[in-house]
């Protein structure tokens, strides 16, 4: 029998999106729109559920290792309901400014009613400890009981360890200069939320056009982008209230995606420059910058996209271009280079891959990838890429991007395909993408001195975005 307190509607619409999240598999981005429609929230506690969510969820590494050293058992003991419960209460006392009284009442009342009396007891007892220390004292607590420095940065900036490994070897492989103290800025940089960033497609809209759209639509005035001149950031308010978003003249989409889409398009080439190629499409935001480009130039974009359903995202993505700009495909970009070899004059490789380039804006991506996905992804985004090679005819450039900086899904992969490429008797020649994204961005990226490009959330403001682009000699 449920006990006669309702917990609070922001609250348990946050636990439920959590239990879907761990349940389901599902994104907390796709549930929680519906979950909060249906406890009919206004728009102030919609805004306070979605921070307890995004917000719970990102810490939750940190969130587990405060809550395991107020409990007397392990936390895989702990009843999963509970622990979600527990999470949420540590992140209004840690993360959020709920006072301590209001977090452990509405807390212990959420336990009650979704995992019955005896859990709230538990739970009282559990947020009272946690309360005993303000945020610092206990980020101090972990950092001294870590037995060394990469589980410290594990749990203070909740990452599972493997990324902080995998996110300091990038920072290596890119010769940043201070990778310990860039290291904790960017995965402290995953733990934001991420801004709204338009993208005005060329030809489509202007930038000044979107900008008053708008301001019109809410009241915001935007910034002007700093990696792409066609972005605009939001500082607020919900981008599907402007009209050239719905109408597809312009799509939200982050700075650095935009910017390699700007650098396939301008990357130089030898000879024709006719028919472009996106191999990875789906869900479009690429496909219909690139498109727009190539309308404006008289080229025409094939774009290809292995499943259906991200097909058709991607024909909803290019729908407000001419109709014979852009044809949509669906197919296994790997049987491309088979199919068409020496066909296309610029490629654009958006490879599928682990996504720890935009954590900020998937808040449970970081717990459910493991590093078996990321071997596995490799196999398959130098399958892809290699696809590419064959089906760009020599003096054609081919873009290889990934939205992770993982050095195996990134130079690794290019590494082992132009080697291959050679033995093959396919030259591919490296242009200097660092500086061709200087040139496109009104501010340079902070990688923009090396050939492959590798964008940075701490210090480009964007998602981590790693391309090379590759110009076939022979
Ligand atoms: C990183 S996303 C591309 C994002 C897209 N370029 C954009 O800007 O919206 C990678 C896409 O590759 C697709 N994909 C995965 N395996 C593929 C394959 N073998 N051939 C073609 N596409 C594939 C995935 O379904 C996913 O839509």
């Amino acid at each position: 029998m449920r006990p006669d307190t309702e917990p609070d509607a922001a609250r348990l619409a946050a636990l439920h999106a959590l239990t879907k999240v761990r349940e389901d598999d599902a994104y907390a981005n796709l549930v929680l729109p519906e979950l909060l429609d249906q406890a009919r929230l206004d728009r102030r506690d919609a805004g306070f559920a979605t921070a307890l969510t995004y917000g719970t969820l990102r810490l939750q590494g940190r969130y587990d290792a405060i809550i395991a050293a107020c409990v007397d058992r392990p936390l895989d003991q702990v009843d999963a309901v509970v622990l979600d419960v527990l999470r949420l209460g540590a992140h209004q006392l840690l993360g959020m400014r709920v006072p301590t009284h209001a977090a452990v009442s509405t807390t212990v009342d959420l336990a009650a009613y979704s995992a019955g009396r005896g859990a709230s007891g538990f739970v009282n007892a559990v947020m009272r400890r946690i309360s005993e220390h303000d945020l610092a004292d206990w980020l101090d607590r972990l950092r001294t009981d870590a037995p060394d420095a990469t589980t410290a940065l594990a749990r203070t900036l909740s990452h599972p360890t493997w990324v902080v490994k995998a996110m300091r070897q990038a920072l290596k492989v890119n010769a940043r200069p201070d990778v310990d103290a860039e290291l904790a800025a960017l995965l402290e940089a995953d733990n934001t939320d991420p801004r709204v960033t338009l993208c005005a497609r060329p030809g489509l809209i202007s930038v000044d056009e979107l900008a008053e759209q708008v301001r019109d639509a809410t009241g915001e005035e935007p910034r002007p982008g700093r990696l792409s001149p066609n972005a605009l950031v939001m500082s607020g308010g919900d981008p599907g209230r402007i009209e050239a978003i719905r109408d597809s003249r312009a799509g939200v989409e982050d700075e650095a995606s935009q910017l390699v889409a700007l650098m396939v398009a301008a990357a130089p080439l030898e000879g024709r420059d006719e028919r472009w190629l996106d191999l990875c499409a789906g869900p479009g935001g690429k496909a219909a910058l690139l498109g727009a480009l190539a309308d404006s130039r008289g080229a025409t974009l094939v774009a290809n996209e292995v499943t259906a359903h991200r097909a058709r995202l991607v024909q909803g993505a290019v729908r407000a271009l001419p109709p014979d700009v852009v044809t949509v495909r669906t197919d296994d970009g790997r049987n491309v280079g088979r199919q068409e070899p020496g066909a296309y004059d610029r490629i654009l490789v958006d490879a599928p891959c682990s996504g720890l380039g935009s954590l900020r804006r998937r808040p449970e991506a970081r717990w459910r990838r493991t590093p078996q996905d990321v071997a596995a992804l490799a196999e398959l985004q130098r399958e892809l890429l290699a696809s590419a090679v064959a089906a760009v005819r020599p003096g054609g450039v081919v873009a290889y991007v990934t939205c992770t900086p993982h050095v195996l899904e990134t130079s690794l992969v290019v590494r082992d395909v132009t080697r291959q490429a050679a033995r093959d008797g396919i030259k591919l020649e490296p242009l200097h993408a660092g500086r061709i994204a200087a040139e496109l961005a009104p501010t340079p990226p902070a990688g923009a001195d090396r050939e492959q490009l590798q964008t940075w959330p701490h210090l480009d403001d964007s998602d981590a975005m790693f391309c090379t682009l590759l110009r076939r000699s022979a």
